[in-house]
């Protein structure tokens, strides 16, 4: 099955330039969409609670502040780009009130429409525009004239204008520079759970903490471990990305090039590939999304231990020391302005 993938040619960003934009929300994500937008000439309102840390953030950027019941209020387009979790509370308390008929309530994930946790009103637009990598690279890679993939949904179609006003909204973030493809939010939320899951967050960071573990057990340096599991990673994943797995198997040697094809299997087998099968299938019937806003519910206990265990896995403090020599590498997360 083939995808329509739509470039710049394919938006018109006048549309989203008519029209004022809250976006609710100022993270990785929400800095990332509200100074582009900006950037590219749409009126921005940013919604944040009273006591939010993220508030003095914005405002140092330039951008208005408002409740987000004022921000959803004035705003045609109202972007959700609060936590997942968060996100009910936030509809039910200050979207909800203001979402009069016509308006667009957008997201920039489809867990919460996915799942059923918020019912928008039949009478407003509902769409999604998710790029396909973290925040802060959505924005650099906007500010150095490139841009992320993203993907685009349309649950509700109100207007009958809901794709091309987020094809608009796209292109004022950078995604039409790259490519946006056109899904639904559950197969954008089934595939975004099961991406970092499985491969980007959670199956990447446990195959370089399990790598280094075993290297730094049987004796080895710890620093030697560190770049041989970890910094060269990115230097091989980097030709993945430009290339394809092809190019980085032309780029290392043939004793690699081996050792990769008969040993690779070894780590990643049968065992692996069925148990991601059944993290794709709590994912599909629920079971992890249910278990999420029972964590989050619960107040996070176990989430705060394990980011705290993580944080103090000894890969962290060799890679710190290091990475403090190379200036290059240890680029500090900004909100770009
Ligand atoms: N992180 C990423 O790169 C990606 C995220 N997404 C999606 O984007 C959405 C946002 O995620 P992300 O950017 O990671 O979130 P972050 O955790 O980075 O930021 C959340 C922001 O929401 C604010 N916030 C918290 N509560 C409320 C509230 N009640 N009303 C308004 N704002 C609130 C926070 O403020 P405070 O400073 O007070 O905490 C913070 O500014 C999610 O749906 C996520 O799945 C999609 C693609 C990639
Ligand atoms: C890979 C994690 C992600 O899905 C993303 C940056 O795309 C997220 O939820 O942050
Ligand atoms: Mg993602
Ligand atoms: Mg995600």
């Amino acid at each position: 099955m083939s995808v329509e993938v739509y470039y710049d040619d394919d938006a018109d960003l006048a549309l989203i330039q008519a029209k004022k934009v809250a976006v609710l929300g100022y993270g990785s994500q929400g800095h990332a969409h509200a100074l582009s937008l900006r950037d590219s000439g749409v009126e921005v309102v940013i919604g944040l609670p009273e006591g939010s840390k993220s508030r003095a953030k914005a405002q140092e950027q330039g951008l208005r502040v408002l409740t987000p019941a004022d921000a959803a209020a004035e705003a045609d387009v109202i972007m959700v780009l609060a936590p997942d979790t968060v996100q009910r509370s936030l509809y039910a308390d200050a979207i909800a009130p203001n979402l009069t008929a016509g308006k667009a309530l957008f997201f920039g994930h489809g867990l919460n429409i996915r799942y059923g946790l918020i019912t928008p009103p039949a009478d407003v637009d509902v769409a999604m525009v998710a790029p396909k990598g973290p925040g802060h690279l959505v924005r650099r890679q906007y500010v150095d004239g490139k841009g992320v993939p993203a993907l685009v949904a349309v649950e509700q179609d109100a207007t009958g204008n809901a794709l091309a006003l987020a094809l608009a909204y796209a292109k004022a973030i950078g995604g039409t520079r790259a490519g946006v493809i056109r899904t639904t939010f559950k197969e954008e939320t089934e595939t975004d759970l099961f991406g970092e899951q499985a491969v980007l967050c959670g199956g990447a960071a446990a195959l370089v903490q399990t790598g280094f573990e075993v290297l730094t057990e049987a004796g080895y340096a710890p620093e030697i471990a560190y770049f041989e599991c970890l910094h060269e990673l990115k230097l091989i994943v980097d030709l993945m990305y430009e290339g394809g797995i092809a190019r980085m198997r032309y780029s290392v040697s043939d004793t690699a090039e081996y050792g990769d094809y008969t040993r690779g299997p070894r780590v990643v087998d049968a065992r692996v590939k069925e148990e991601m099968r059944k993290i794709l299938s709590e994912i599909q019937s629920g079971e992890f999304t249910r278990e999420l806003i029972a964590e989050d519910d619960a107040g996070r206990p176990n989430f705060t231990k394990m980011r705290a265990e993580g944080a103090a896995h000894p890969i962290e403090e060799t890679g710190k020391k290091l990475r403090d020599m190379m200036s290059w590498v240890d680029r500090p997360i900004t909100e770009t302005a």
